[in-house]
């Protein structure tokens, strides 16, 4: 929980202001659409003829042009130009509105009618094919537009038909072709499945962070090596384990590993793999490579997102996953742990899983793959930045502090995009200012610099962040100021980024208070600059977030007087209603003494406020030294 407060507070001044965000996207996304209007190929294309054949405009990507001149009688209707104007019909999702579809409901209508025998129609169309265009036009004889108009329909529906068999065909094929492990393996007999790796390059050495995770392989790693040394002492081993973890954390890279410590084969499989349109293909799937695993004992088999499979699933799919499932609790089954065949899952979710998967003798046994804590991220990133070629003022350390909460994959992608970035720069070393970069692009998605954002919003934002900014480095316990910034990015119009010093493992009161009240720094100031009429929803976010800590404190660590030391359940429907308002009414005095301590703060300091507001109008962002000196607090 703790941690999780201090996610929440580094991203403390997350959407400020909801409202003009929403304007400031809505007609963003008004101009793009009315754009892409003017460049609809329908309005400019002109009237005019084809010259070249409908094929290559086709070829050209110049569909309307085809439609066109096959509508207005510019190409002539052979069976060859019918068949590219189905294609441009389609390339353009015009099917519904063309005068195709209009033929063809208007043909089938007339061949209902002439199964009915209403109209003779296939001895008039043969005629017609014989006569030539015009040649039975008379006043008395109308009979000529209701013939020829039938053989264009009935070209136009054989075309349709062969079209529509091919597909079929074509895509029936390529179903074949495509699916490499399945279906064509089904029906055509089968070749064995193939280990994905047979000797793995991926140690325990290269996956950092995670030792406890390690320590618990290791006797997996033991056994594998050597299984009748192993089972001779009298080891028992799980047949399946379930490495359970937020995504990106190295779960795979973890199985990865321990078969090549053990340099056993590896065989790969995802549970959505598993998911098939073709009922039963799934549970062939997983018999053959069970079947290969066997084969090839000692080895690892390993299952990503098992929950894919193992979960209950929407009713639809149900019958298919179902099959799967149980072809794979039939597996597991069907050998026995001495066998040499060791099953590692890969889950973010096992709570959803089957109760029937994680029974006695399945996966029986959980391994937890958590994000790594600072020291893990440094090790983590010091691992991905190998490769790359690092200027002297990047310190590991600090990024790491920077880096709560991020996964091994985050941490990986972090030096990535600082990599590219210095390469887009045209710098010859990644430098901490691209990992800044790199770091606030992961955290609040990219720039929205196509957003307009008027002068008094700008204004307005930077002394909102020049309010939570004040009060956090004017307040004992508030963590260190990292950064503060207007520079608007995913939901956010700006945000003022803490850092905690160290992990926090847990928080004392004091913090938690000075978290209170540099959470209201954003609204405080907000009213003092600009008067109670025009403080903004800007700071929702921050009274939720304030809320939340606020009756957290009271109700779960104990630091509220009126209620105690009782450890409440807010969300209980048990909760009398007396307790309820009690908690109430202290979450209440709670952040109005927040609200006062900041506000009081803020007046005393007001010519700060101003100083910091303008230099952030001025540069966007400033880091937490800038913000100190601005200030005349001396840096430890
Ligand atoms: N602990 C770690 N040490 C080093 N690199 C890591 C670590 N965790 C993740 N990475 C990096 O992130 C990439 C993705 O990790 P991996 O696929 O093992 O994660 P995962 O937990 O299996 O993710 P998912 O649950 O999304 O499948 C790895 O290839 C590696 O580059
Ligand atoms: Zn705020």
């Amino acid at each position: 929980m703790l941690r999780e407060i201090a996610r929440r507070a580094i991203k403390r001044g997350g959407a400020r202001c909801a409202t003009q965000l929403a304007r400031a996207t809505s007609s963003a996304s008004a101009s793009s659409s009315s754009s892409r209007a003017v460049a609809s190929p329908a309005s400019t294309t002109p009237r005019r003829r084809l010259t070249t054949s409908l094929r290559d405009a086709n070829a050209r990507g110049r569909h309307a042009e085809v439609i066109e001149a096959y509508e207005n009688g510019a190409a002539v209707r052979t069976e060859a130009n019918t068949a590219e104007y189905l294609k441009a019909l389609v390339a353009l999702d015009r099917v519904n509105e063309s005068a195709l579809a209009r033929a063809v409901h208007r043909g089938a209508t007339a061949e209902a009618a002439a199964t009915t025998g209403a109209i003779g129609a296939s001895a008039t169309a043969t005629e017609s094919d014989a006569a030539p265009k015009g040649m039975l036009a008379s006043e008395k004889n109308p009979l000529y537009t209701q013939q020829l108009e039938p053989t264009f329909k009935a070209q136009l529906w054989r075309t349709v038909r062969t079209l529509g068999t091919a597909f079929i065909v074509l895509s029936g094929i390529g179903a074949l072709l495509e699916d490499r492990g399945g279906m064509s393996k089904a029906i055509l007999g089968g070749e064995s499945v193939k280990p994905h790796q047979n000797t793995q390059t991926t140690t325990f050495d290269d996956v950092k962070g995670v030792d406890e995770a390690k320590a618990e392989l290791v006797e997996i790693v033991e056994y594998l090596k050597a299984p009748e040394k192993f089972t001779k002492l009298g080891g028992k081993l799980p047949k399946g384990l379930l490495l359970v973890g937020p995504p990106g954390t190295g779960k795979t890279m973890l199985a990865k590993a321990v078969a090549g410590e053990a340099g056993v084969p590896f065989f790969y499989s995802s549970g959505s793999e598993f998911e098939e349109m073709f009922v039963g293909v799934g549970a062939r799937r997983v018999r053959d490579l069970f079947k290969a695993a066997k084969q090839n004992a000692p080895c690892i088999v390993f299952i990503d997102e098992i929950d894919a499979v193992g979960a209950a699933r929407n009713p639809k799919d149900q019958q298919n996953t179902r099959m799967t499932l149980n072809q794979l609790l039939t597996e597991l089954d069907g050998f026995k742990a001495s066998e040499g065949v060791i099953v590692l899952a890969a889950t973010n979710t096992p709570g959803m899983l089957d109760k029937a998967l994680i029974r006695p003798g399945r996966f029986d046994r959980t391994v937890s793959v958590p994000n790594p804590d600072v020291g893990g991220r440094r090790e983590i990133l010091q691992a991905h930045a190998k490769g790359v070629k690092m200027a002297d003022n990047v310190d590991f350390d600090v990024v790491a502090r920077g880096t709560p909460g991020f996964s091994g994959a985050d941490l990986a992608n972090l030096i990535n995009i600082a990599a590219l970035k210095a390469a887009l720069d045209g710098v010859a070393s990644v430098g901490a200012k691209h990992l800044d970069f790199a770091k606030d692009r992961i955290l609040m998605g990219a720039a929205r610099t196509s957003a307009i954002i008027t002068p008094e919003n700008r204004k307005l934002t930077a002394y909102h962040e020049g309010g939570h900014a004040l009060v956090a480095l004017r307040t004992k316990g508030a963590r260190p100021v990292h950064k503060a910034t207007i520079v608007p990015r995913g939901q956010a119009l700006g945000m003022v980024m803490q850092l905690p010093e160290k992990d926090e493992l847990q928080m004392t009161r004091r913090q938690l208070l000075a978290m209170l009240d540099v959470t209201m720094g954003g609204r405080v100031a907000e009213e003092l600059i600009f008067g109670s009429e025009e403080i903004t929803t800007g700071a929702s976010s921050d009274l939720q977030q304030a809320t939340r800590l606020a009756r957290e404190m009271v109700t779960r660590y104990g630091m509220s007087e009126k209620v105690g030391l009782a450890s409440q359940d807010y969300a209980s429907d048990e909760l009398s209603s007396e307790t309820r308002q009690l908690i109430e009414i202290e979450v209440k005095a709670m952040l109005d003494a927040a609200y006062k301590r900041a506000k009081d703060l803020l007046t005393q300091h007001e010519g700060d406020l101003h100083t910091i507001a303008r230099r952030l109008l001025d540069s966007e962002s400033l880091s937490g030294s800038e913000l100190k000196e601005l200030c005349g607090i001396a840096t430890a």
